[in-house]
């Protein structure tokens, strides 16, 4: 569904994303890792249509993404096949809209339902991200960061698209709160058949969400191929420092404390 080809940004001199290249199936999952600064979220944002691209083409469902302005129309047909979900829904979310108003106006956005319609289909984006009533009606500031960015999602979730960009979305939760968001993600995947690309410096969340990875540094990829394969036995120098610095099963910060007072 989804192909990037010699994909590529430059900064003035600086070449950010350089000839990246790879293909995402219908329904797949792919996660993109690397240390800050090597052009995940350049990457990730030219896919999207939020950035244009210095060099190379994003094709979508077989046709090729335009660069430039796009009139209302054709941004609603984009919308309607990829969705970004950020790493800081607060910052995405209007403060003054309740939950439920503002998934209510994503629904209107993207399809034209009766005001009964509207209200169905906001339940049941509700409850596919596991929010209830109370947290409907709240305001975004009342809730936690875990159910904000369970809103970013069902929010995103309203295009019905067929790629979910999620960066680092996760990235500023609680340990626990991430495997809970994790997990959604995975059913949603199952549910809708929405393709992921994940975008991430955490190789640990890699394994639970993505087939494949694709290890970028630099602005290049150093590595890419089935999850398994990439952190069982990672060939490229640098994917070998990312996979030995994962905290192994059972790692904790407190038992390494412990482990230092005692
Ligand atoms: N608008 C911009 N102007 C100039 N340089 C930029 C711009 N946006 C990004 N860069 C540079 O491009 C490089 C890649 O940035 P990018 O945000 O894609 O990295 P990243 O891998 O997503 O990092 P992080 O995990 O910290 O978000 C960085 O060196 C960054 O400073």
């Amino acid at each position: 569904m989804l192909e990037v080809r010699n994909l590529r940004k430059e900064y003035g001199e600086f070449v950010a994303v350089d000839e990246v290249t790879f293909a995402l199936p219908e329904q797949g999952a792919l996660a993109i890792v690397g240390e800050s600064g090597s052009g995940k979220t350049t990457t990730a944002r030219m896919i999207a249509g939020l950035e244009a691209p210095s060099g190379g083409s994003v094709v979508v469902a077989g046709e090729e993404r335009p660069a430039g302005r796009l009139r209302a129309r054709e941004r609603r047909v984009r919308a309607r096949q990829i969705q970004m979900v950020f790493q800081d829904p607060y910052a995405s979310l209007d403060r003054r809209q309740r939950v439920g108003d503002a998934l209510a106006e994503a629904v209107g956005f993207h399809q034209r339902l009766p005001a009964d319609g509207v209200r169905a289909r906001v339940a049941e984006l509700l409850d596919m991200v596991g929010l209830d009533d109370r947290q409907a009606r709240a305001l975004p500031k009342a809730l936690s960061g875990g159910q904000r960015q369970r809103v970013a999602i069902a929010r995103a979730l309203a295009a019905e698209p067929r790629l979910l960009i999620l960066d680092e979305a996760i990235a500023a939760l609680d340990v626990s709160i991430q495997a809970q968001i994790l997990t959604l993600l995975r059913r949603i995947r199952t549910e809708t058949g929405t393709a992921l690309l994940f975008i991430t410096h955490d190789l640990g969340a890699v394994r639970h969400i993505s087939d494949e990875v694709l290890v970028m540094q630099h602005g290049r990829v150093v590595e890419h191929g089935p999850v398994a394969t990439v952190l069982g036995a990672p060939q490229h120098p640098y994917t070998q420092r990312l996979v030995a610095s994962i905290p192994k099963p059972g790692w904790t910060p407190r038992r390494r404390a412990e482990r230092a007072a005692a």
